[in-house]
């Protein structure tokens, strides 16, 4: 055991008092907390309550789309402390940062009222509750001495491995062209290392199934990995995948796994469809038997193999401990009616494997679903905005409504269609906050106090500094390396003579920033005020991004310490504007534009979903295998499975692709989705819109038409 375990404050909201872990009866009257569960969702709320702690069997919840997931593991968090069990020893594992605070929120007012309480006076305090990767962050600074890891270890993100990747290539002679050989790019490089090891396969087989255009550098990238790994591990930086794969080797390890496991009674998992190999494994090495796990997923769900998740652990998981799992399925839908659950049923019954489950709802309704063909983007940008204004005619707020798209360049057309008529949106998916550089800026002064060693983040330091370029920054980087004590390594570097005034600000400030006892979040000011003028000085829009410091500096007030905004920050860095700044158009109606990955978990009134085509859904990267189609299924089910009462797919017969090098971007003609089968149609009206601001019919498409928008789909490609 490691000594003290303190908890990670993952929100302000969560600096409640710990709830004490009271065993009430829970009241059976009319305010029953559980009473507007279905006995499904009830089902799995009361599993083994009562079988004794840490006797609960696996259990593994297939809740299809808006069958009230997340409700039931927030009322099955509530029941399980309700029942005695120590909020200390949950562990609630989600996949962001966001649905952890929101189900410890639910949790925290189904207990409150079980308590009797106002929801104010009970917040639920869930120190155990958090993504893969910043519990594993967490675990991995307890016990950091037991397995040779320095606890000052920071965290590269994605950006930050890649720059490293692209520094050991050079360093080890691999970046220059061989022959007529071109290496793949850093980027490229990381996503196999990635794969490789979020996948647990060998190397030759991820390049076989996933990267086969880069089989013949096989043995480069072998010692490339090695240098990498080296590279992290003197300079005291973990990376995404470092933290799940440290995690699981602890969890491997026959003293440390159980020991990890007994810290938990109950192991909670949301969204288990979406993880990966290793991340199953850190569950079944935690707990081999299965006890107090119960995973919530929906295998039809399943949208981020590319990511390395894989569908087959939610598949196989009743097989997976030393007793079987109890299996429970919910599939009432809360959401959506009859008609748009018909249609998302039938697209995915066509799926290879899956838990057979049909989703059902009390809400008839006469409108079905819309198919839509359309002759172009251009049209199809006029046709939605026509639509959404029409919505919003008949009561239903722009908020209520979303477009959804395969990827974010998908929307480009409409972007500018609703510019051009003034419909305000937000759009998820776009440019994010860690990614401008002057947040990185401030973000590597940070990283470079916490640990010296890291490279990455003092070389970029460095070089913000007038007069210091690679070539210096390298050498005070060794020096800092070779010395005993950093700082004094910083103040005895002999900085160039023209950089001489701003080095010494720089020093005062490494200074200031390593001297212990510094309370944070003082450190970001400090970081602030030396900064700002280096901003101004590298910048023309220097107060748009003053804007962005000062909201960093804001949302860094919300963390304990240095070491655990950075840890958490990078981990799950806010998306978009409207992530970090709050409520951004409180007073404002916007639609939302969304690619269909980050509509997960989502519901709007209305949905309109872009080019339902061939090339795009499935997009023409993924028709490699029967497995990356049947992803392609998926993600076109849960875009459908948003909509609550109107969903409209739009077929655009003529759509602009961005290609590879040899092609360059053109248009191309394309079919309707193969997804949407000839036998599908009859859950569908059909509409044919012919022109955009004048003549528009509405009225089912001949046959003639469809055969003739076929043949040339067809010719096309000839
Ligand atoms: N027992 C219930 N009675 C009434 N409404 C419910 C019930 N359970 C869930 N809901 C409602 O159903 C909707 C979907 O619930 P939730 O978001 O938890 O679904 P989900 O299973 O997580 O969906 P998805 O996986 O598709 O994102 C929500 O609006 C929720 O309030």
């Amino acid at each position: 055991m490691p000594e003290a375990v303190a908890p990670i404050v993952v929100t302000p909201t969560l600096v409640a008092p710990t709830l004490a872990a009271p065993v009430l009866a829970a009241s059976t009257t009319a305010d029953d907390p559980y009473g507007s569960l279905n006995p499904e969702q009830r089902a799995a709320v009361e599993h083994d309550i009562g079988a004794g702690e840490g006797a609960a069997r696996p259990l593994l919840v297939i809740a299809g789309a808006g069958s009230g997931k997340t409700n039931t593991l927030a009322h099955r968090v509530a029941r399980l402390i309700q029942g005695g069990t120590d909020p200390q020893r949950i562990l609630l594992l989600t996949f962001s940062r966001r649905a952890a605070t929101e189900m410890t929120h639910r949790a925290g007012s189904v207990l409150a009222r079980v308590m009797g309480m106002r929801a104010s006076s009970a917040p639920a305090s869930l120190p155990w509750a958090g993504t893969f990767h910043s519990i594993g962050a967490r675990l991995l600074r307890e016990y950091a001495g037991r397995i040779g890891l320095d606890p000052s270890f920071t965290i590269h993100d994605r950006g930050d491995s890649e720059d490293l990747m692209g520094m050991v290539r050079h360093d080890i002679g691999q970046s220059q062209i061989q022959g007529a050989r071109r290496s793949p790019l850093k980027g490229t490089c990381l996503s196999i290392y990635s794969r490789a090891v979020n996948s647990r396969d060998p190397l030759a087989l991820v390049l076989q199934s996933t990267f086969p255009w880069c089989k013949e550098w096989e043995a480069e990238l072998k010692t490339l990995f090695g240098a990498y790994v080296d590279a992290k591990q003197e300079q005291n930086v973990l990376d995404y995948d470092d933290l799940l794969l440290f995690w699981s080797e602890m969890a491997a390890d026959p003293e440390l796994g159980p020991e990890l496991g007994a810290l938990f009674d109950h192991v909670l998992v949301d969204e288990y469809q979406d993880t990966n190999r290793l991340q199953a494994a850190i569950i079944t090495g935690m707990k081999p038997d299965g006890r107090g796990v119960m995973v919530v997923g929906d295998d039809a769900q399943s949208i981020y193999a590319f990511r390395g998740a894989t569908v087959r652990n939610i598949l196989d998981f009743p097989q997976q401990f030393s007793q079987p799992a109890v299996l429970i399925t919910l599939e009432r839908n809360y959401r959506s009616t009859q008609p748009i659950l018909d249609a998302s049923n039938a697209v995915i019954a066509g799926a290879r494997e899956r838990y057979a489950k049909t989703l059902w709802t009390d809400k008839a309704s006469t409108v079905q679903p819309q198919l839509v063909l359309i002759p172009d983007e251009a049209e199809q940008a006029r046709w939605v905005c026509n639509r959404i204004l029409e919505h919003r005619e008949a009561g239903i707020a722009l908020t209520a409504q979303a477009v959804l798209f395969r990827a974010a360049s998908h929307s480009a057309a409409l972007e500018l269609e609703l510019m051009r008529r003034n419909i305000p949106f937000v759009k998820f998916g776009g440019l994010k906050f860690l990614e401008a550089s002057h947040i990185k800026d401030v973000l590597a002064v940070l990283r470079f106090a916490q640990n010296p060693s890291g490279r990455m983040a003092g070389f970029r330091v460095a070089q913000l500094i007038p007069g210091i370029g690679q070539a210096t920054a390298s050498k005070l980087l060794d020096e800092v390396g070779a010395a005993a004590e950093p700082t004094v390594a910083v103040e005895q570097f002999a900085a160039p003579a023209r950089s001489a005034g701003d080095w010494r600000e720089f020093v005062a400030l490494y200074r200031a920033l390593r001297t212990p006892g510094l309370r944070w979040p003082a450190d970001i000011e400090l970081v602030k005020t030396w900064y700002l003028p280096h901003l101004e000085r590298m910048h023309d829009d220097a107060q748009v991004r003053v804007a962005d410091v000062e909201q960093l500096a804001q949302l860094a007030g919300g963390y304990g310490t240095r070491e655990t905004f950075l840890a958490e920050i990078t981990l799950d860095p806010p998306e978009a504007s409207s992530d970090r700044a709050g409520p951004p158009l409180l007073d404002e109606d916007y639609v939302i534009l969304s690619t269909i990955h980050s509509s997960k978990g989502q519901e709007w009134k209305s949905v309109h979903v872009l080019n339902v085509v061939d090339g795009c859904i499935p997009s023409d990267m993924s028709t490699g295998n029967a497995d990356d189609i049947e992803e392609e299924r998926r993600l076109l089910y849960v875009a459908m499975t948003r909509a609550k009462q109107h969903l409209h797919l739009v077929v655009p017969n003529r759509f602009f692709i961005k290609q590879q090098a040899q092609m360059g971007d053109r248009h191309v003609y394309a079919a309707r989705s193969r997804f949407i089968t000839p036998a599908m149609l009859k859950h569908f009206e059909e509409c044919v819109w012919t022109s955009a601001e004048t003549r528009h019919t509405k009225k089912p498409m001949p046959d003639s038409v469809r055969m003739m928008v076929r043949d040339r789909a067809r010719n096309a490609w000839k």
